[in-house]
């Protein structure tokens, strides 16, 4: 069994040096994993080496042999990139979503796993919301059938939200129990709902993330020809959820309004697709400063417990005041979605088409420099 010991044998405790690769879109990372947050008896001195995401190689792993990998969702985790790799004990995930991650492959190699659950949960919710209501202002007076598929920490808290406005949740969800939200049937939720919004994790038939109800291409041609065209699609899932090619066809035909946050062939998107779509952004759903915030205190969390130390620093000492209550703004249709522009987001993302598409390196440049918006507070 490999050792999950931190403290290397040849060191003494005291003058023990902590390296860790991090992503460098990974929030507040210096005010998180420092000699004072992680405790001295740990490490005398903390080592950061800040990488995108996508630069995190098998080759970086094996030259530095740091003793942490912090990521967020665009390093895939595996046997490729740690197989020269002898030093990793911990990997933090500042996300929710974990389908980049072989969590078998590092059970095997004994190395700690930890992800962000739940952390965006309502700034993905307040996406949603926003919108719909930004397309569909109608439905501050009328009540909307909104179907959510997966009703788990965002789809559950989407519901809240819809069931506050006053809207009906047809909900679907095989692998928790019947309840409130989960009433309906995925057939119901396809053909009866004015707006659907996915929220699965990305599963397969087999392999890696294997699952009995895979979610990769649950949206497929079938189920968009079973959609009435005047139902809004929102995807702020994982992209290939939904079948890239059989949507384009279907837009064709139903000219439907469909929102994506995220792309089959994420980071590229086609200029084809983009004009196709009613709302268009960059995988930000989930970037709030909360959101993000939260997802550094979880993985920081995560190794103070492997490090046996109570954590001495909340993410709200960080956060700036938050004046924002959903008390107040699900009351007027002006403010809610002035909150958050939705359009400018969109449009940001249209303005980097070029030689007829978004470069890989454009959509990953407009989510770093992407200015954190708040979450109103539920
Ligand atoms: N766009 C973004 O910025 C962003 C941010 C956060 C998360 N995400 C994505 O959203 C996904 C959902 O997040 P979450 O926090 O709600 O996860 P979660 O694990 O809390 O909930 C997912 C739910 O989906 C259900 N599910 C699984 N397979 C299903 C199927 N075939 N049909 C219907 N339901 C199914 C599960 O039972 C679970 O309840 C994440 O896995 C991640 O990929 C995207
Ligand atoms: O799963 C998640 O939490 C999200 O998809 C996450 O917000 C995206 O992470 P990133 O692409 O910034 O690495």
């Amino acid at each position: 069994m490999a050792d999950t010991n931190f403290t290397k044998s040849t060191d003494a405790p005291n003058t023990r040096a902590l390296t860790i690769i991090a992503d460098i879109n990974i929030a507040s990372l210096n005010d998180f994993f420092n000699v004072e947050t992680l405790g001295a008896e740990h490490a005398q001195t903390v080592n950061i080496i800040t990488v995108a995401g996508r630069e995190i190689t098998a080759q970086l792993l094996a030259d530095v042999q740091p003793d942490v990998l912090l990521i967020r969702s665009v390093t895939p985790v595996n046997a490729a990139l740690l197989a020269d790799n002898h030093s990793v004990k911990f990997v933090g995930s500042a996300t929710i979503g974990t389908d980049h991650v072989d969590q078998a492959y590092l059970a095997e190699r004994n190395i700690i796993f930890a992800n962000a659950a739940g952390c965006s949960k309502h700034s993905v919710a307040q996406y949603v919301v926003t919108s719909i209501l930004t397309l569909r202002p109608q439905y501050w007076q009328q009540p909307l059938v909104l179907g959510i598929i997966g009703l788990g920490n965002i789809g559950s808290t989407l519901a809240q939200y819809a069931a506050d406005l006053g809207w009906q949740v047809l909900g679907y969800d095989p692998l928790l129990p019947e309840s409130k939200f989960n009433n309906a049937s995925f057939d119901e939720v396809i053909a009866q709902s004015h707006a659907i919004s996915l929220h699965v994790p990305l599963t397969h038939t087999e392999g890696m993330n294997s699952s009995p109800y895979p979610t990769h291409h649950l949206i497929d041609g079938a189920a968009l020809a079973a959609m009435p065209a005047d139902t809004i699609l929102i995807n702020s899932a994982r992209g290939p959820v939904i079948d890239a090619a059989a949507l384009e066809a279907n837009i064709d035909k139903t000219a439907r309004q469909v929102v994506l946050d995220v792309f089959e062939h994420e980071p590229q998107i086609t200029e084809q697709l983009l004009s196709k779509l009613t709302i268009a952004t960059p995988h930000i759903a989930g970037y709030t400063l909360e959101g993000k915030l939260r997802g550094t205190q979880m993985i920081y969390d995560a190794l103070c417990e492997q490090f046996n130390v109570t954590p001495t620093l909340s993410m709200h000492q960080l956060l700036p005041v938050n004046m924002y209550q959903w008390s107040e703004l699900k009351h007027n249709a002006d403010r809610l979605v002035k909150f958050y522009d939705i359009m400018r987001d969109d449009q940001l993302l249209r303005k980097k088409v070029s030689d007829g598409q978004v470069s890989g390196a454009d959509f990953d440049q407009l989510r770093r420099d992407y200015h954190l918006r708040r979450e109103w507070q539920a």
